[in-house]
């Protein structure tokens, strides 16, 4: 099947394009764009975008399929196709299931499942340390031999620097970037939000900005050390912007990645009474969500990535203190980066598609987030100006743990196109 989309803004940053034309698929590539093409054969599929925009197929750096062992949270298939509504294409999934993926066979489970059931690409990334016990590494080659886009200890940092740095010295070896989570055991103890006058108030247990700021200095000095490139996750302090600000003034090999929750709230917005304020790193101060803007204004930061994190109802009406760290993000990152970023002025959509597509792929160095002729056909459509009020019922994902349930937002995934083919489409999209 072939598509023609029609008369949408085509906004590629690979080629520098953003100019209302229209693109035609054929064989899972781009065949050609221009204006006023034409449907080559009758049963051409043909979409007409006029007001949206058409960017290079969306990839998230970081998603939680929960998939093995925890999947009443998510599994390959719920959470592929809650990325597929949210404009991705492309998504990572984090190594923290039950067992952790930390071996060759492990990452195999993954890429076979998502590979049968799947409408979208799903890439797996493999653990640093067996277990994530932060003791002994993981076979990081074999699992870099079996395809892994990344190695990461996400959900924790591995607090071993001596460990850490021989996994960066492989990294580095094969040229596959460290996704790091930034937050010190030791000084973190028990807490929940972030540590400021808010929390006090609501006497709940604080994390401070030193939790991420230590371990971001550290792997940042490792990177410089080890030559490895290192992309820190959901940076959500102000010194995380100066570092990679810094880091990349001297040369060291990182980037930098937002997630829409961190730039749109802070901590003041914490309800003490509903879990689906909390999660790791947790809403920040003002000061912070303003340096992380600024930071993406700026291109210091690469990436907007959802930190996709579901859970159960059951875990998420705990009280604050007790219940799991994480919200999922994959069915509202389009809309809240519109809303929050594009709308006002603050990211063109050239920026919205770098740092959801082009510096994604670039950082794993994926032939994907461009739309030019001959690339593979990873598409998304997005109405910029459809308005709308977020509703978790509808949400693909068996997570439902949001704090933008009700909100008022702009921006809305029409279609998601994957190696040519339709793996969501609204209705009423197509002739
Ligand atoms: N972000 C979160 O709050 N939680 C994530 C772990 C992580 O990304 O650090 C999870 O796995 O639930
Ligand atoms: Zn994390």
């Amino acid at each position: 099947m072939n598509i023609l989309i029609r008369n949408g803004r085509i906004i590629d940053p690979a080629t520098k394009t953003d100019e209302i034309s229209d693109l035609y698929i054929e064989g899972g590539k781009v065949k050609k764009t221009g204006k006023g093409l034409k449907p080559k054969d009758k049963t051409d599929k043909v979409i007409d975008a006029s007001g949206c925009y058409v960017m290079p197929g969306l990839i998230d750096l970081h998603v939680h399929l929960r998939d093995p062992g925890l999947t009443y949270k998510e599994d390959i298939v719920s959470g592929s196709k809650a990325a597929a509504r949210g404009g991705f294409t492309t998504i990572l999934a984090m190594p923290n299931t039950k067992p952790v993926i930390d071996s060759a066979d492990r990452v195999k489970y993954v890429q076979n499942k998502a590979k049968e059931l799947s409408p979208i690409h799903v890439m797996q990334i493999g653990a640093i340390t067996k277990g994530q016990a932060g003791e002994e590494l993981a076979d990081i080659e074999e699992m870099i031999e079996q395809g892994v886009p990344a190695i990461s200890e996400d959900g924790k940092s591995v607090m071993n620097a001596r460990l850490y740095k021989n996994a960066m010295g492989i990294a580095a070896k094969y040229d596959v970037p460290v996704f790091a989570h930034c937050e010190d055991r030791n000084i973190v103890g028990k807490g929940c939000v972030n540590e400021d006058e808010h929390s006090r108030k609501m006497g709940l247990p604080g994390i401070s900005n030193a939790v991420e700021d230590i371990i971001a200095a550290r792997d940042i000095i490792l990177a410089k050390e080890t030559g490895a490139k290192l992309h820190l996750c959901h940076c959500s302090t102000k010194e995380s912007v100066r570092m990679v600000e810094l880091a990349k003034k001297e040369g060291i090999k990182v980037t930098g990645e937002v997630c829409p929750h961190h730039f749109t709230l802070t901590s003041d917005d914490v309800d003490p009474n509903d879990a689906n304020y909390k999660m790791n790193p947790p809403l920040r101060t003002k000061e912070d969500r303003d340096a992380l803007i600024c930071g993406l204004k700026n291109d210091i930061m690469d990436v907007i990535s959802t930190d996709h994190a579901p859970h159960s109802r059951e875990e998420k009406t705990m009280p604050i203190t007790r219940a799991p760290f994480g919200i999922v993000g994959l069915e509202t990152s389009v809309a809240l980066t519109i809303t929050e970023l594009v709308d006002k002025g603050i990211l063109t959509p050239m920026q919205m598609a770098e740092k959801m597509s082009y510096n994604p792929a670039k950082i794993i160095g994926l032939d994907r987030g461009s739309l030019e002729e001959g690339k593979a056909a990873d598409v998304t459509i997005i109405d910029p100006d459809a308005e709308y009020v977020i509703d978790s019922m509808t949400f693909l994902s068996k997570g439902k743990n949001t704090p933008f349930h009700g909100r008022r937002v702009k921006g809305l995934v029409k279609a998601t196109i994957c190696n040519g083919k339709i793996a969501y489409i609204q209705d009423g999209m197509t002739r």
